[in-house]
């Protein structure tokens, strides 16, 4: 049965990742192949030409599903009545800017995003925020949202569980669906922790299944510093396959995680695990009936635990930049 569309608003809408995503979500692999979709694009002015040209494109393409495209350079225009907000859009760090730089640069691209999404985003909105430093981005925007429940504002940490899979998979010659319950703890940065403590490969763990020294001196460092590996390879940072995380994250996010599995996403933290709350850090996280749940209970060994803080002390130092910069 076709359902309602879904207004789906994407800022950063005429850079490389919206071109990969744009198409994909168009297409219905979003949501599902029922659902109807409105875009909404939102660049800066000197981009919004570019936008028009993907948009002619998007309706070069013919989707069954895609009901409108509206491209602004206004965020209270974009962000009216829109269901899922994906926040691509970002400040690049440039040669010479020191982390604070970075920060207040973002703060004034996500203060205002989140004001706009408060004021008038649906009441079932869901945010994902892409654009680097995701976590802290999503933390500052979420500030500015204090209507909208905290949890609907969440970070982009899939790209790094996809990436995990794969490495793991091609280490054991084994599917990727052969894996479950792997996690990402942590920042969407060097520190990240890619945890195979508690991930399976056909039913046994997956950290008993490598060598330690694997572990920890390949997997750990190539999943954290793939990012930087692709900017060296390709001259440019990854764009489909960050697209392809972000359909991921939503995909589950409304249509649920598997029985006996879970994934990674940038969360607000409720105290789990020692994470402060209020954090926004990536969990091991199922979803059921449209809502993210930190799963519970997991023990943490010594190994683990030093990676997570890690992890965890450079958002709080993160958080506390942005704080004193007066973003949230
Ligand atoms: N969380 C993750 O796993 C990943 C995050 N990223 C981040 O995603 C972001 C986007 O990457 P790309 O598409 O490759 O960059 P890009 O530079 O190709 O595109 C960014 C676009 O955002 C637009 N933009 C800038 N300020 C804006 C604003 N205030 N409102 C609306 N649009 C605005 C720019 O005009 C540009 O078209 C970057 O911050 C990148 O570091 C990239 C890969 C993975
Ligand atoms: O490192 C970057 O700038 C892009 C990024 O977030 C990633 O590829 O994980």
């Amino acid at each position: 049965m076709t359902q309602a569309p879904v207004t789906v608003t994407v800022t950063g809408a005429a850079g490389q990742i919206g071109y990969a995503l744009l198409f994909r979500i168009a297409s219905g692999q979003l949501i599902g192949p029922d659902t109807p979709i409105k875009l909404r694009l939102l660049e800066i002015p000197q981009a919004v030409k570019a936008a028009e040209g993907t948009a002619m494109e998007l309706d070069d393409c013919a989707f069954p599903l895609l009901r409108s495209i509206d491209i602004t350079d206004d965020a209270r225009t974009a962000f009216n009545g829109t269901n899922i907000a994906l926040l691509v859009g970002a400040r690049p760090r440039t040669k010479g800017m020191e982390r604070g730089d970075l920060l207040e640069a973002n703060g004034g691209i996500f203060k205002p995003q989140g004001e706009a999404i408060n004021a008038g985003a649906a009441d079932d909105v869901r945010v994902l925020v892409v654009g680097n430093p995701a976590n802290t981005n999503a933390l500052i925007a979420q500030a500015h949202a204090p209507d909208v429940p905290a949890e609907r504002f969440t970070a982009m940490t899939r790209l790094d569980h996809n990436r995990a899979l794969s490495q793991l998979a091609q280490k054991l010659t084994v599917s990727v669906t052969d894996i479950k319950k792997l996690t990402i703890w942590g920042n969407h940065s060097a520190t990240q922790y890619p945890d195979l403590f508690h991930a399976e490969v056909n039913g046994k763990i997956a950290a008993e299944q490598v060598e330690q020294a694997w572990l920890a001196e390949e997997f750990i460092p190539t999943v954290a510093k793939r990012g930087a590996a692709i900017i060296e390879a390709r001259g440019a940072s990854s764009a489909a396959s960050a697209a392809n995380a972000a359909i991921d994250h939503v995909h589950t996010w409304v249509n649920g995680t598997p029985e006996g599995d879970w994934t990674s996403a940038g969360v607000v933290s409720d105290g789990s695990y020692g994470v402060p709350e209020g954090l926004i850090s990536s969990f091991p996280v199922t979803a059921r009936d449209g809502k993210f749940e930190i799963v519970q209970g997991l023990e943490i060994d010594e190994f683990s635990r030093e990676r997570i803080d890690a992890s965890v002390n450079e958002l709080v130092e993160e958080r506390d930049a942005v704080r004193d910069l007066g973003l949230i």
